[in-house]
């Protein structure tokens, strides 16, 4: 079976044996939103009738959610119950159809579905760039299967090394406070920390949980990733970060050269 397309950006040797091809090939060449759809639609496929689901957020996990809301409409499934990763989330599955609740409620449930911004050959991942790094990561941890559904490009060798955003969920008391230390911690990486704003009028973008989110940028590899997360942790003022590591349990990949389930 081919599965040279499951390719780890910067990998030499991608770690695909446990993968399996769900998809022939296609010949038409599709979106990034496209692959999105295609892999959202192959994870709810996961989902049946009765269970409790974690909600995720962001476009790719948006094609999960309208598609479940579709499901229940035909009858498909029955009895689901959502629990959403952040407020747009729930309007969403509100709009769709779909029957909410909460962890307090649930505090264990069957499923989550959601995107993720880098995913490593381990599937860790990095999660948060659309801001609901707190919630997802709470609703995550509470799921017996957790399915991440990602388009090929946010495969990575290493989580950080993208180039892209490893985001950190702060209090606003002294953000700068918090961002230097940040900063400073991940020095040897090249560190850049920057407060995330609004691009329309240049304000901090604000949690669901009115918090603030610093972006770290590395130059290097950060390496032990649990040290890392361990030590961001430890930082009074921080919420929560973006690693989301050891909680995966499938991974699908939509290319385009078809579907791909990798299973942990
Ligand atoms: O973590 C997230 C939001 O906090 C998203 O899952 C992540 O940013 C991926 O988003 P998208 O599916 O839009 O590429």
């Amino acid at each position: 079976m081919a599965l040279a397309h499951l390719q780890f950006i910067g990998s030499d040797k991608p770690n695909v044996d446990s993968c399996q091809m769900v998809s022939s090939p296609s010949p038409v060449i599709l979106t990034q939103d496209e692959l999105k759809k295609i892999a959202a639609y192959k994870a709810v496929e996961f989902v049946e009738s009765g269970m409790v689901l974690g909600l995720g957020t962001g476009s790719t996990a948006c094609h999960a959610v309208a598609r479940i809301g579709e499901l229940l409409k035909q009858g498909k499934l029955k009895n689901i119950v959502g629990i959403p990763t952040s407020k747009k989330t729930h309007e969403q599955a509100i709009s769709v159809g779909i029957p909410l609740s909460d962890l307090d409620t649930y505090p264990i449930l069957d499923l989550a579905i959601d995107g993720a911004d880098e995913v490593d050959p381990y599937l860790n991942l990095v999660k948060g760039r659309g801001g609901s790094l707190l919630r997802e990561k709470m609703v995550e941890s509470a799921c017996k299967k957790f399915v991440v559904i990602v388009d090929e490009t946010k495969l990575v060798k290493h989580l950080g090394g993208s180039g892209l955003a490893m985001p950190v969920e702060i209090v606003p008391f002294c953000w700068k406070f918090t961002a230097e230390r940040l900063r400073m911690m991940f020095m040897d990486a090249g560190c850049v920390a920057k407060l995330r704003r609004f691009s329309e009028n240049g304000e901090p973008f604000v949690t669901d949980n009115g918090n603030y989110i610093i972006d770290l940028y590395f130059e290097k590899d950060i390496g032990d990733l649990k040290v890392a997360s361990d030590e961001i942790l430890r930082l009074a003022g921080v919420v929560e970060h973006g690693m989301f590591l050891d909680m995966a349990t499938t991974l699908i990949v939509a290319g385009e050269l078809g579907v791909t389930v990798k299973n942990k």
